[in-house]
């Protein structure tokens, strides 16, 4: 799974030219782009990058990769970054490492987007991985109500469950937010449902991804299967 997940970011790594202002994705598949992106800097490739996570931007520094912020720059070029579900439509599902803030900010700053993963996290519909909803710690309960409003609202149901740490504490995102994880099988309708969460005061940001990606690169046994957005 790891070797898909390398050979995907090598793939998109294609798409990188010199002078590029560059989106560094979070999580297992965009750190194997960071590395390899840190291989082509330290063979002369001039490009600067602005990480989606703490850990990110630890990996990118450790690879010798210039870091900036969107205060200093205006426009990404293009972001690279991993996924937990893509659908057809490429809408995704992201958040799985609590990454998702920092993650869509990113990418809606970019000119293009392309998501890189092994094949296992392609789906007909997305909602089989439990979707994301970082929220402030303020009045938690009343906006899981909202958020169960809105999941009835766009059609579907689920548990919810407050993210937990490795250690057992309640998981802190980097911008000191907390997540609830929606188990909702199948999301009939995601624009709607993404729309829904946005306009909940206590939902910081959603793991849905709509419209951003505008590639999907999947790296499975058989090879790498690129898929554009129509
Ligand atoms: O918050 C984490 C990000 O959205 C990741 O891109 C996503 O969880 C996929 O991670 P991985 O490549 O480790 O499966």
């Amino acid at each position: 799974m790891d070797e898909l997940k390398r050979q995907a970011a090598a793939r998109a790594l294609e798409h990188v030219r010199d002078g590029m202002k560059l989106g560094l994705g979070t999580g297992s598949t965009a750190k194997h782009f960071v590395e390899l992106l840190g291989e082509r800097v330290r063979a002369g490739l001039d490009v600067i990058g602005v990480p989606t996570s703490e850990a990110t931007r630890d990996d990118a520094l450790r690879c010798g990769i210039r870091l900036t912020t969107l205060d200093d720059i205006d426009r990404l070029d293009l972001t690279v970054d991993g996924a937990d579900e893509i659908d057809p439509a490429l809408n995704l599902i992201k958040g799985g490492g609590g990454a998702l803030l920092r993650e869509k900010i990113v990418a809606t700053a970019s000119d293009r987007m392309i998501v890189i993963a092994d094949d296992s996290k392609w789906v007909e519909a997305l909602g089989r991985f439990p979707l994301p909803v970082e929220v402030v710690p303020f009045g938690l309960k009343a906006t899981q109500r909202a958020i169960a409003r809105a999941f009835a609202e766009s059609g579907v149901s689920g548990q919810m469950v407050l993210r937990k740490g490795k250690d057992g504490h309640v998981f802190v995102t980097d911008g000191g937010h907390w997540i609830v994880d929606a188990h909702l099988g199948r999301i009939i309708d995601a624009p709607r449902l993404a729309g829904l969460l946005a306009a909940i005061p206590g939902v910081v940001e959603h793991g849905l991804f709509i419209g951003l990606a505008g590639m999907a690169v999947l790296a499975g046994a058989d090879g790498i299967r690129v898929v554009e957005r129509r």
